[in-house]
This record gives structure tokens, C-alpha cells and sequence, in this order.
């Protein structure tokens, strides 16, 4: 069994993407700059985009946090998107989600430019993500095929059970994966909440990506022996011998799968921080295209 280090595998982009920067500044040329658009005070959006802005210190990028209240509405948050779409110097902007009810996001990400749409989420990149076009490939996929690109896993001809089917990691990544050239070229099922004999359909993975959402869901009965598993999800759950009072669970029973498998993800360490190197990719490639193309 080998574990899938994402913070060994992000640090090695982040390393490369500083000395990208350094060459950047040496040609007297700006570098990167990114907008974050936090909205309210959700205790996890508050960390993932604080480590975001803290990645994009620790590579030279610029970013720039917006705070907006709870009770924004969506004409307000459409008008600071319309800034930053007009503001030369910003190369990509994201607006964490999920946002408060009372607001559309596919109205506020149809507002993105999608040339600065670096979470990839803009139905222009969507399509050109399904016909193979290059774009900004959302940075949780993104992430972990350049993770399983890092430890060159095989993925051609495996069959890749994918379980979730959200706009923002399952359906994507069926996507990649049913995608020609590597890694890619699996043979994908898309599994959901309607998904019957999801156990069984589990077992026949060659590559599993647990993405629902539901902690320790994946059993050992349910992957066969080798198999590569990825554990795409984050539940924080209440943990009083914590010293941030919970603890991170992934969708999969780390402890009984691993022994079983080629390859695995740990959570955390694993899918979370290969997502925020995925980010700062598109952010730099979406300053070199904007600006230097
Ligand atoms: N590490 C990282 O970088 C990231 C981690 N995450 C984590 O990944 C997880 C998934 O996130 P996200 O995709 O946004 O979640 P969503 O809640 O948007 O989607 C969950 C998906 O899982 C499906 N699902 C839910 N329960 C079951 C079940 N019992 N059996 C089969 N399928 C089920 C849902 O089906 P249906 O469509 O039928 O409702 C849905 O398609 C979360 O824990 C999240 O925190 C998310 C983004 C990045
Ligand atoms: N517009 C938008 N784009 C996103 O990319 C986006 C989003 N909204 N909303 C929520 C999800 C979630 N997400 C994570 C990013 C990093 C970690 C991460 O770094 N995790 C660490 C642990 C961090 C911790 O301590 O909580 C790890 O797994 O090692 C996790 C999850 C991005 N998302």
C-alpha cells in the first residue's frame, strides 16, 4: 500500500510555481493576482479561503479577500464581481461556496469572467472542460489528476467507480477520468443517491473517488483488493480532545480500507491541499494567458 501524499505532491507544484513567479519578476513582469470573495462567516469557508490567500503568499502570488455580510444581496455581490472582472490587474476570481440561500450561484458564477473563472465553474469552461478544450479544470479534479499523474498511477482501461455527482468535484472528475490521454481513460460509473447495488458496483473499482460527503462510508467490503481509492471528502465532526474541538473525517474507513489497496488518499494530507495547488496552477496560467499570450 501506497499512501497518496497530497501535501508532499502540492508542495512540489508550489515549489514550481514560485520559481515561475521568480522568473515572472527577473522578465519586470506582474505576477499572479487573485480574488477571493468570502461571503458571511461559515466556519469551514473561513479556513479553506484562508489557506488559500496563505498559498498564495508562500508561492508570491498577490490576492486580494473580499468580505461581504451574510445578508449581501445579490445585486451587491453582482456589482463587486463586475469590478474585479474590470479590474486589469485580477487574474482569477472565486467565490467560495456554498453561498447563503437567498442567492442564485449560478447567477452570481454566470457573472464571472471566464477568463478569470479559476475555479473553472462558468458554463463556457464546463463545455470546453466535456470537449477536451483547454480551460480551468475545477481544482479539486484538477488536483487529484495531477496527484495521480505525481505518483504515475495507471489509469487506462481501470474502471473508476466515481460516487457523487456534484458540479463541483463527482461530475467533473467523471469526466477527466472517461477523458482520453492520461490520467484518464477509465471506464467511469457514476454513482448517486439513487444508485442501486452502489456496494457491489464498488467492488468492481479499479479506482474509487468517494465524494458524498458521508463520513467513513466507504467499508473495507466494499473495495477489492488493490484497488486505488481516493477520499475526496470533509466532515468536521465534534471532537472534544481536539484542540479546534473536531476532527476531520474523510468519506472512507481509512483504518480497515488501506490494507487493502495500491494507493490511497489520507484525510487530510491528502485531496484538500492538492485542491489549493490546482487553484494556484489556474491562477498563474490564467495571468500568463491574459497578459503574456
Ligand atoms: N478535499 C477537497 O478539496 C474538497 C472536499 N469536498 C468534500 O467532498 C464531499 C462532497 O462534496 P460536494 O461534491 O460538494 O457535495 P454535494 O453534497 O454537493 O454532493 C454530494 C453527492 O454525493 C451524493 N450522495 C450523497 N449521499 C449519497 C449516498 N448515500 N450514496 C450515494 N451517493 C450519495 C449526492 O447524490 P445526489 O446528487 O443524488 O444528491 C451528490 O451527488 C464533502 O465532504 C465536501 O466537504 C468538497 C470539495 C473540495
Ligand atoms: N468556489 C469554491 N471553490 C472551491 O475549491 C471550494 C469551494 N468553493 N467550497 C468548498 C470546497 C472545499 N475546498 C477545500 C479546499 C481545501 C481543503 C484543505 O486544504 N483541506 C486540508 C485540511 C484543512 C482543514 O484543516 O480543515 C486537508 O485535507 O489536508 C479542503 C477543502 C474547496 N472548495
Amino acid at each position: 500500500m501506497q499512501i497518496l501524499n497530497g501535501k508532499e505532491a502540492s508542495q512540489s507544484i508550489k515549489d514550481a510555481l514560485k520559481l515561475n513567479v521568480a522568473q515572472l519578476l527577473a522578465e519586470g513582469k506582474k505576477v499572479p493576482h487573485l480574488a477571493a470573495i468570502l461571503v458571511g462567516n461559515n466556519g469551514a469557508s473561513e479556513t479553506y479561503v484562508a489557506a488559500k490567500v496563505k498559498a498564495c503568499e508562500e508561492v508570491g502570488f498577490k490576492s486580494t479577500l473580499v468580505r461581504a455580510e451574510e445578508s449581501i444581496t445579490s445585486l451587491k455581490l453582482l456589482d463587486i464581481i463586475r469590478d474585479l472582472n474590470n479590474d486589469e490587474d485580477i487574474d482569477g476570481i472565486l467565490v467560495q461556496l456554498p453561498l447563503p440561500k437567498h442567492i442564485s450561484e449560478q447567477e452570481i458564477i454566470n457573472a464571472i469572467d471566464p477568463d478569470k473563472d479559476v475555479d473553472g465553474f462558468h458554463p463556457s469552461n464546463v463545455g470546453r472542460m466535456v470537449l477536451g478544450q483547454p480551460t480551468f479544470i475545477p481544482a479539486t479534479p484538477y488536483g487529484i489528476m495531477l496527484l495521480l499523474e505525481h505518483y504515475k498511477v495507471e489509469t487506462k482501461g481501470k474502471h473508476a467507480v466515481v460516487i457523487g455527482r456534484s458540479h463541483i468535484v463527482g461530475r467533473p472528475m467523471s469526466i477527466l477520468l472517461s477523458g482520453s490521454g492520461y490520467p484518464g481513460n477509465c471506464t467511469v460509473t457514476v454513482c448517486h443517491s439513487h444508485t442501486k447495488n452502489l456496494e457491489e458496483i464498488c467492488r468492481s473499482g479499479d479506482i474509487i473517488v468517494a465524494a458524498l460527503g458521508r463520513p467513513e462510508f466507504v467499508t473495507a467490503e466494499m473495495v477489492k483488493e488493490g484497488a486505488v481509492v481516493i477520499d475526496v471528502g470533509i466532515t468536521r465532526v465534534v471532537d472534544p480532545s481536539k484542540k479546534s474541538g473536531f476532527a476531520l473525517k474523510g468519506d472512507v474507513d481509512y483504518k480497515n480500507v488501506a490494507p487493502k489497496c495500491s494507493f490511497i488518499t489520507p484525510v487530510p494530507g491528502g485531496v484538500g491541499p492538492m485542491t489549493i495547488a490546482a487553484l494556484l496552477k489556474n491562477t498563474y496560467h490564467s495571468c500568463v494567458k491574459r497578459n503574456y499570450d
